[in-house]
């Protein structure tokens, strides 16, 4: 059962972390159905951006499992990462190496664009900076259609944590020196970048979310709780009932 809570934004609440997953695979696996059916020859591909941790592990590993659910064309989505460890290809620490493992290794055809990964003995700036390449020759004047974020218990999200700088940096890629979660080396995509997605999911479970989750909704800083720049009209919050247990809830459907 999905539970809409007294807030601007669309709130979507689930009653534990599996019923989360099964919803938000469901709804991504039908959006990115009708997304790649929509869109025109010509018109170049569905550009999403995912998270790691739960996002992948709970909602990517689901997505295209569930009966009664068109495939999408996955031909014509490509994927970015909207934050990666620097650490070596394959790394259990890698968003991507999990993305790999739960979804990606059995999508033919999809792009994927990973971010660099520390192998060799390029800096991480140099990394970030190739990545940026990357994306501007590909994404200039476009619009990811769907950025699916995690949130961290400080309020992070990608790899955009309280009180560094990388938040009002306007570069589209970033690199992270000090991630206070490990590993330390990251690179992310931009607070503006994914801001400005056309559609942005924030997926969060479990009661260590659930302080940082009412001051992001409740107007907080985006400074000290950088989830807080994600609201907005486009936005979409999945939560399961302990991350939204301190929010205001005026109407269950
Ligand atoms: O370090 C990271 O953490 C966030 C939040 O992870 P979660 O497991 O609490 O959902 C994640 O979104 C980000 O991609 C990852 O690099």
């Amino acid at each position: 059962m999905t539970a809409r809570c007294g807030q601007p934004d669309d709130i979507r609440v689930l009653p534990d972390a599996e019923a989360l997953s099964r919803e938000a695979a469901a709804a991504l696996t039908d959006l990115l159905a009708g997304l790649t059916r929509a869109r025109p020859d010509g018109s170049g591909p569905v550009d999403i951006a995912v998270a790691g941790g739960f996002v992948s592990s709970g909602v990517l590993a689901l997505v295209d499992a569930e009966d009664g659910h068109a495939a999408p064309d996955w031909r014509r989505v490509r994927v970015w990462w909207a934050d990666e460890r620097y650490v070596p290809a394959g790394d259990p620490d890698r968003n991507d190496a999990d993305a790999w493992r739960r979804l990606f290794s059995r999508t033919d055809g999809v792009d994927l664009r990973r971010m660099p990964s520390s192998d060799g003995d390029r800096p991480l700036h140099e990394a970030a900076a190739a990545y940026l390449g990357q994306w501007r020759a590909q994404m200039t004047g476009r619009h990811l259609d769907l950025a699916i974020l995690g949130m961290g218990p400080d309020g992070h999200f990608a790899s955009l944590f309280p009180g560094h700088g990388q938040l009002d940096a306007v570069d589209e890629v970033l690199a992270e020196e000090d991630s206070p979660k490990p590993p330390p080396l990251r690179i992310t995509l931009s607070r503006g970048v994914l801001v400005s997605a056309r559609r942005i999911w924030v997926v969060a479970a479990g009661a260590a979310k659930a302080g940082a989750l009412q001051r992001a909704l409740g107007g907080a800083d985006p400074h000290e709780v950088p989830a807080a720049a994600l609201r907005g009209p486009r936005t979409t919050w999945w939560l399961d009932r302990e991350a939204s247990r301190r929010l205001r809830r005026s109407r269950t459907s």
